[in-house]
């Protein structure tokens, strides 16, 4: 399956604003794919409701052979037949449409999901997870239905409408023109009441999306909600959601029952009209009996069909509704738009972690690109030249101008005030940013050339923020290398400290990580082991502010020593010990790279620096582990 770049254009964000036709396209566009079972869906559709419209001519037979004195022999048989028949194959429709609903369903979710993952990083962190979610989870179960039975139902419920207005007018015109005034109005009514009902559910569905969106903040801040004391309003924010989409659902269950109301009234009209009138016709000899009451079947008939048109153009709007709002995501770029839509994850090797000896070059992509083995020993890992980035077209740049080498062996620490983007460096190493100008080279090959893919295989990235993901603590340690052995495993742990953690956990390993049950420090030092056993060419190491306990912090120190000895380390330290002992030292500021050296040499030239490494003093000092003496 590959991303298809929709081409229809529907409204971004709350203000609905794509035609009609234009929806139905996108829906369209999750059915297509099962446009055979569809065809069959509606081939048994009509012949189920053949069944149902040649009863009332049955009936008229019976009551012909009746009036005759005849056999009723096989008038009865074919109703009993026709009775069988359309209930067996109604049910194996029933069970087909109903699986078709469900795979485009799984459709849409797996191309949400895969788009999710397939996505530019800031592309996607742009919008909130909640809203996210709320695309995945609840926009798809409308979907359901709509891209599925309705459609089908649709053009049943047309068919069997006019299949019975033709069969009426064989029955008597005069008659059929009193039935078909009814039937005309409620057409009317409904085509001006539908695409109300479409709106008003698109704006609940806005709204719940938006609840999704705080509701998800409000739970992740919750310490902060609770400490600020801001319960009140937050609960007054998050029930505004609420409120509107309750608002917004009301108004089109209102609507909803207006029309069904007026439906029902149109159809009792019908029958009183078509019973006086036919009650004349019949007394002045212009139609018989039998003829009259296979009309009133029909007149009865008549509401299965134009209930299930209601049903079914009620469901095609919250589905387009809904279909509207996936497409959005759909339109959310993605890093590799060649690529099929498939998860690549890199082709890491297995290496064994511990000493030296043990370790091995990462076959990564700078040694597959870089053909030249003498070359790649002695040149930088990662250059990047002229590099400017920003987050937003009409945002100043992040970074300008960044001129940087990176050698294959020590530590590069990245230093310079709140703002000075430090981060956006390694976003761009990363590739989660393309550079507006400039270019960076992994191995003496532009990034341009290598997959993203291939890129971040080169990589371990340690986040500062959010360092566990969802899962066990095996999920956790395994997630860059899934192919680590037990004994790496083990290794790891007791060298990071976690041993203890671990066979404190009931399950051990095994046990369930959520935020809340380990500290910063043991999310830290787990997001190191994980580091650690994907034996990464490159740690990118955010570290954390200088506070962290003196178990962590040594666990930290230790990696990097390790790993600068025979990899790179490139960090963005905040702990005047990580900062003395690199072996380069970028000095940032205001998105450029205004000093370069080592520790010794920034002290001496570099004003930015030595206020730095003051104010880093200070935190150390204030610190619950020992401070670090400048040397
Ligand atoms: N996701 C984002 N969207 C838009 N602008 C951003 C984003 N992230 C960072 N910026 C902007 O880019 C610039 C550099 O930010 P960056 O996060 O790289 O700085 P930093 O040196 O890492 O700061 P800190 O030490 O506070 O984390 C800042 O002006 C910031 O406002």
């Amino acid at each position: 399956m590959a991303y298809s770049d929709q081409a229809v254009e529907v409204s971004d964000g709350e203000t609905p604003a794509a035609s009609t036709a234009a929806r139905l396209a996108i829906l369209w566009s999750f059915a297509r794919p099962y446009w055979r079972v569809l065809a069959l869906g509606l081939v048994l559709s009509l012949a189920v409701s053949a069944m149902g419209l040649a009863s009332p001519m049955v009936t008229k037979w019976v009551l012909d052979t009746l009036a005759v004195d005849g056999s009723l022999r096989d008038p009865v048989l074919v109703l009993v037949a026709l009775l069988i028949l359309g209930a067996v194959i109604g049910w194996y429709q029933w069970v087909m449409l109903g699986r078709l609903a469900e795979d485009v369903v799984y459709d849409a979710r797996q191309r949400m999901i895969l788009r999710y993952l397939g996505a530019r990083v800031y592309e996607l962190l742009k919008r909130g997870p909640g809203e996210l979610v709320t695309r995945v989870t609840s926009d798809t179960v409308l979907l359901n239905q709509a891209a599925s039975s309705s459609v089908i139902g649709l053009i049943n419920g047309t068919i069997m409408i006019i299949g019975s207005l033709v069969l009426m007018g064989h029955l008597d015109l005069v008659l059929l023109s009193t039935a078909l005034a009814a039937v005309i109005v409620v057409f009317v009514m409904f085509s001006v009441l539908m695409p109300q009902i479409s709106v008003a559910e698109e704006k609940a569905q806005a709204s719940l999306s938006d609840l999704g969106s705080e509701l998800e903040g409000t739970v992740r801040a919750i310490k902060t909600v609770k400490s600020s004391g801001a319960q009140p309003r937050r609960f007054a924010s998050l029930m505004r959601h609420v409120g509107e989409s309750r608002q917004h659902s009301l108004r089109s269950v209102r609507i909803q029952a207006g029309a069904w109301t007026i439906a029902g009234i149109g159809l009792d009209g019908a029958v009183i009209m078509v019973l006086a009138v036919g009650a004349y016709r019949v007394a002045d000899g212009q139609m018989t009996i039998s003829a009259l009451v296979a009309f009133l079947l029909y007149v009865w008939g008549l509401t299965g069909p134009m209930m299930e048109l209601t049903q079914n153009l009620t469901t095609l709007q919250s589905g387009m509704a809904a279909a509207g709002r996936i497409s959005q995501i759909e339109r959310i770029p993605v890093e590799e738009p060649a690529d099929d839509l498939t998860v690549t994850s890199p082709a890491r090797t297995t290496h064994s972690v511990g000493t030296a000896e043990q370790r091995r070059e990462v076959s990564g992509p700078a040694d597959e690109a870089g053909r030249d083995a003498d070359r790649a020993a002695t040149s930088p890992i990662l250059e990047l030249s002229g590099v400017t980035a920003r987050y937003s077209p009409d945002a100043a740049p992040a970074v300008a101008g960044i001129d940087l080498t990176i050698s294959r062996r020590g530590h590069v620490a990245l230093v310079g005030p709140s703002g000075a983007g430090k981060t956006t460096v390694l976003s761009l190493l990363m590739r989660f940013l393309e550079p507006e100008s400039g270019e960076i080279r992994l191995n003496g090959v532009p990034y341009a050339e290598l997959g993203h893919a291939r890129i971040r295989s080169a990589f371990a990235y340690v986040e500062q923020e959010t360092p566990v993901v969802p899962g066990t603590v095996r999920d956790n340690l395994l997630f860059a290398n899934p192919h680590a052995t037990d004994d790496e495993l083990a290794q790891v742990l007791r060298r990071l400290h976690l041993s203890d953690l671990v066979e404190s956990l009931p399950e051990g390993l095994d046990s369930r990580l959520s935020d809340t049950s380990v500290s910063g420090g043991q999310r830290q030092r787990i997001s190191l082991a994980r580091a650690l056993l994907a034996d990464p060419r490159i740690l990118l190491l955010d570290e954390a502010t200088a506070q962290v306990d003196g178990i962590t912090e040594a666990a930290i120190h230790e990696t990097i020593t390790e790993i600068s000895e025979h990899r790179t380390v490139v960090t963005i330290a905040h702990r005047l010990s990580t900062v003395i002992d690199a072996d380069q030292i970028v000095v940032m500021d205001a998105g450029r790279v205004t000093a370069l050296g080592s520790h010794q040499e920034l002290l001496e030239s570099t004003q930015l620096y030595r206020d730095l490494v003051a104010a880093l003093r200070i935190e150390t000092r204030s610190a619950a582990v020992p401070s670090v003496t400048m040397s």
